[in-house]
């Protein structure tokens, strides 16, 4: 949907890798910015956890004058924070350069304080490489034209879970023969 923005990533990723390493370095971790920055705006941005988990508070707490009641279930409106114009001058755009303007921005998608995602680090590593690897292996062609909207783009509006429109795209491997000698010697880690 966004060649301008693979085209971007492919170069920052190439600095490291060349096409004839279409792996890349399982190792690599958030060494390319670029990437980081893509991840991080794709997670802001498709928050896939709108709402994410329903709390119950275990005491009553006054919050802005008003009591919340012990047992009151509280959704964290996360979607709505991603979206904050109070943090993000442009929020409805898509644009992965904002993470260098602001890299102390905060990201709501695996919720706050300290019952947030306890995988938060683990997902971060396996987005990073499977951005590096998918990217630096394939150029992604657009087939139909989709709705990428993250709410009118969403399969299931009322979903718990954000996920979009099913769609096709063209994976058109970069060096073919280096990617299938990669897959050859390819073992996966136990
Ligand atoms: C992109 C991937 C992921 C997203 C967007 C995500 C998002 C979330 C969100 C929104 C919560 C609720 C936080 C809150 O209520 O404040 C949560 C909780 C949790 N997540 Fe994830 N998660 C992801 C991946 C993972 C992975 C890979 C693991 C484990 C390997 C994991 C384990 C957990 C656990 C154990 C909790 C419950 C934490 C608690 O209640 O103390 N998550 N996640």
């Amino acid at each position: 949907q966004r060649p301008d923005i693979q085209d971007t990533a492919l170069k920052a990723i190439q600095k490291t890798y060349g096409t004839d390493e279409p792996l890349c370095d399982a190792e690599d971790d958030q060494q390319c910015e670029y990437i980081v920055a893509l991840v991080r705006e794709c997670l802001r941005y498709y928050t896939v956890l709108r709402l994410a988990l329903p709390r119950v508070s275990v005491k009553d707490v006054v919050y802005e004058g008003i009591r919340i009641p012990k047992g009151t279930v509280i959704f964290l409106n996360a979607w709505a924070c991603n979206m904050d114009p109070k943090v993000w001058q442009d929020p409805e755009v898509f644009r992965p350069e904002r993470w260098f303007e602001h890299e102390d921005a905060p990201m709501f998608t695996y919720g706050m304080g300290y019952r947030m995602c306890a995988g938060s680090l683990l997902a971060n590593r396996e987005l990073y490489l499977t951005f590096i690897r998918l990217l630096n292996s394939f150029r992604i062609e657009k087939v139909d034209d989709v709705d990428v909207h993250p709410v009118r783009g969403n399969m299931d509006p009322t979903s718990l879970v954000s996920m979009p429109q099913r769609y096709r795209a063209r994976f058109v491997p970069r060096n073919g023969n280096a990617l299938r000698n990669a897959l050859d010697k390819f073992v996966a880690v136990n």
